[in-house]
């Protein structure tokens, strides 16, 4: 472990109790008082001891019994009073360390929490990013208890430690050097040694995330009717058992090059000791030592050795978890960018958009992180206001990703996206966020009651009844009220007694999640996926009336349904190939002809077979 990897570990406890003790300061000053009261107390002590026995060893000398009492009165008093604040400070020292880590683990989750949200979901796209929330999730729920329990054992040790030196140095500061000097040696190859676990504990995240997948994935009822009937679940049983062989092989070795360093800082302690002990006996006649200072020197070594012995353990741990708090302080820093700008009266109050929601692509190019080729290839596309535009494609063309980019969830790595004539990123986010309302094809299935599942599309209509059984009708989900048993019934299997909804039903109900808002701009991206065909049906007549005076983006392969739009959209390999309406696109014979001919034939060959039931609407 090089100099700047030890500085980073020490900065990152640093930057963590910084962070605590701005959060709860009079705790935090406790906690960390106590060690540090605990080590000066060692230094008394021991004085009294020496003086103690120098008293009665040196016999009475031709004082009386009472004389000598009176005198070891003060010591005696010393003695016993740092004994008992010392066990007075130990059981402070039991109640404030649980309280702390408590506070401070809720505290860097709520924190964590916070920020999670705030980052772009361009930075979520990325797979170290979810490395890194892991750690970070996993530092702030757990293992930050066990870091301030490592830390505070480590600070009580060494402030004793460094009581005891100063006991050893004021005997004779030789013995203090040599002690030192053993002391540093064995810090040294402990920390050596850490920095292997410390590499490995980080590869050994991304390799765990994907035997947790593996594991998840073959026990999943969701995933083993199809793993089974392809044959996969042996194949991938054994790519979690190569895994975990792997991440087990890797914790062995550094194991064992662990028990080697430990065995070496434990020859190089007790040889330090011995050697100690050797000079003193030398010079026991000539170095004015008393028999007190002799069997204090002594007895501060033999608990300065114990003490040594004890720290290895917290210290190891400590640098072994100090990956993880740097994962937490680097996530917490990664995440608050952007939280200056937000502290009251440093950023100017951001304009609204506009409320005819005109909307320009003005050239955009969007390449995702670490892509080869742009996602999207300078779109140049104008949604005008109350216009229903219906986009297609085949799988792969761009079109979630420009959605994601109407939505604001991307930012266009060139060009602009504008609203009213605003640069959508000049607008001020809240507010364009509840201009919009989408249904996406993964839409969240929120595994509480049935209210929350159709009021957080509007939280201030969360307890409107009424304006809640309007979306209901409008997303076609209007006999779930009566079917699961009131707004208030849980849905999903997740709280105790709730009714588990099928696909389609959750899927109307994201929809009346989107009619709950009266959105300037309607986004429907693949929305009846899980729907079907009558259903669906039903589902696009209330999509048109939700249209109505609205600008509307929808995106659907259903090309039956695209006629109904005012215009057309058609892209391919990021680009727009063609636009207008379905009558222009099939004369022109392009692209979009060529994909509604295919769909239509398949319907009607289906149809012809006998074998199709779905409703001839959708092409019609
Ligand atoms: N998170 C991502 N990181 C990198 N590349 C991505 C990411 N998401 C999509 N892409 C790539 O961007 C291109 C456009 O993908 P997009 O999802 O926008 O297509 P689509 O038209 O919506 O496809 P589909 O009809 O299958 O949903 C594809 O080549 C895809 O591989």
């Amino acid at each position: 472990m090089n100099i700047t990897t030890r500085a980073g570990t020490v900065r990152s406890i640093g930057q963590l109790i910084c962070r605590i003790s701005r959060a709860m300061p009079v705790l935090t000053l406790i906690w960390l008082g106590i060690p540090l009261l605990l080590g000066v107390l060692i230094i008394p002590g021991y004085a009294a001891q020496k003086d103690l026995i120098d008293l009665f060893i040196g016999g009475s000398d031709g004082r009386d019994w009472e004389s000598m009492l009176k005198e070891a009165l003060l010591p005696l008093i010393i003695f016993t009073g740092v004994a008992l604040i010392r066990s007075l400070l130990a059981a402070c020292q039991n109640a404030a360390d649980p309280m702390l880590s408590d506070r401070a683990s809720m505290l860097l989750q709520s924190e964590l929490h916070r920020r999670a949200i705030r980052v772009p979901l361009e930075r979520m796209d990325q797979s170290d990013y979810y490395d890194r929330l892991q750690r970070a999730e996993t530092v702030a729920g757990g293992d930050v208890l066990g870091i301030l329990k490592n830390v505070i054992v480590f600070l009580t040790l060494l402030f004793e430690l460094i009581g005891l030196l100063i006991v050893v140095s004021l005997a004779h500061p030789v013995v203090c050097i040599l002690l030192v000097i053993v002391y540093a040696i064995s810090f040294i190859i402990r920390l050596e040694s850490d920095i292997v676990v410390r590499r490995m504990n980080r590869d050994l995240t991304r390799s765990g995330r994907q035997s947790d997948y593996l594991r998840e994935v073959v026990t999943k009822p969701e995933t083993v009717k199809e793993m089974r009937i392809f044959g996969s679940i042996g194949y991938l049983i054994d790519k979690w058992h190569d895994t975990m062989r792997q991440s087990l092989s890797l914790r062995m070795n550094a194991r064992r090059r662990e028990i080697k360093r430990g065995m070496i800082i434990s020859a190089v302690q007790i040889a330090g000791l011995f050697g100690a002990i050797m000079w003193m006996a030398l010079n026991l006649g000539s170095g004015g030592f008393t028999a007190g200072t002799l069997v204090i020197v002594f007895l501060a070594m033999r608990q300065a050795y114990g003490i040594s012995g004890r720290m290895v353990h917290p210290i190891s741990k400590i640098y072994i978890q100090s990956t993880k708090i740097m994962d937490l302080n680097d996530y917490l820093k990664e995440s608050s960018a952007g939280d200056e700008a937000d502290k009251e009266g440093i950023a100017p109050p951001l304009p609204n958009p506009g409320t005819s929601c005109l909307i320009e692509f003005d050239n955009v190019t969007y390449q995702y992180s670490g892509a080869q080729e742009p996602a999207l290839h300078e779109i140049r596309l104008t949604l005008n206001p109350g216009e229903t535009v219906a986009l297609v494609g085949e799988n792969g063309a761009g079109k979630s990703t420009l959605v994601r980019l109407l939505l604001g969830l991307y930012q266009p790595t060139s060009g602009r996206i504008i609203w009213d004539g605003v640069d959508m990123r000049a607008l001020d986010p809240v507010k364009l966020s509840s201009s919009m309302s989408a249904v996406f094809q993964d839409f969240v299935r929120y595994e509480t009651v049935l209210r929350d599942n159709v009021g957080f599309g509007f939280q201030e209509q969360l307890g409107k009844d009424a304006y809640l059984r309007r979306a209901l009708q409008a997303g076609g989900a209007g006999s779930l009220e009566s079917e699961c048993g009131g707004l208030d019934s849980p849905v999903g299997l997740l709280a105790e007694g709730g009714r588990e909804l099928s696909g389609g039903q959750w899927q109307r109900l994201a929809i009346a999640r989107a009619a709950l808002r009266s959105p300037k701009l309607l986004v429907l991206d693949e929305p009846t996926a899980a729907l079907d065909p009558q259903h669906e049906t039903e589902l696009y007549r209330s999509f048109r009336e939700l249209a109505q005076g609205r600008t509307t983006l929808f995106v659907s392969h259903r090309l039956g349904w695209a006629r109904y739009a005012d215009r057309i959209i058609v892209m391919r390999g990021g680009r727009i190939v063609e636009e207008g309406s379905h009558e222009t696109l099939l004369k022109a014979d392009g692209v979009y002809a060529a994909m509604f001919r295919s769909q239509a034939e398949w319907y009607c060959s289906t149809a012809g077979e006998g074998e199709g039931r779905v409703s001839g609407n959708i092409m019609r």
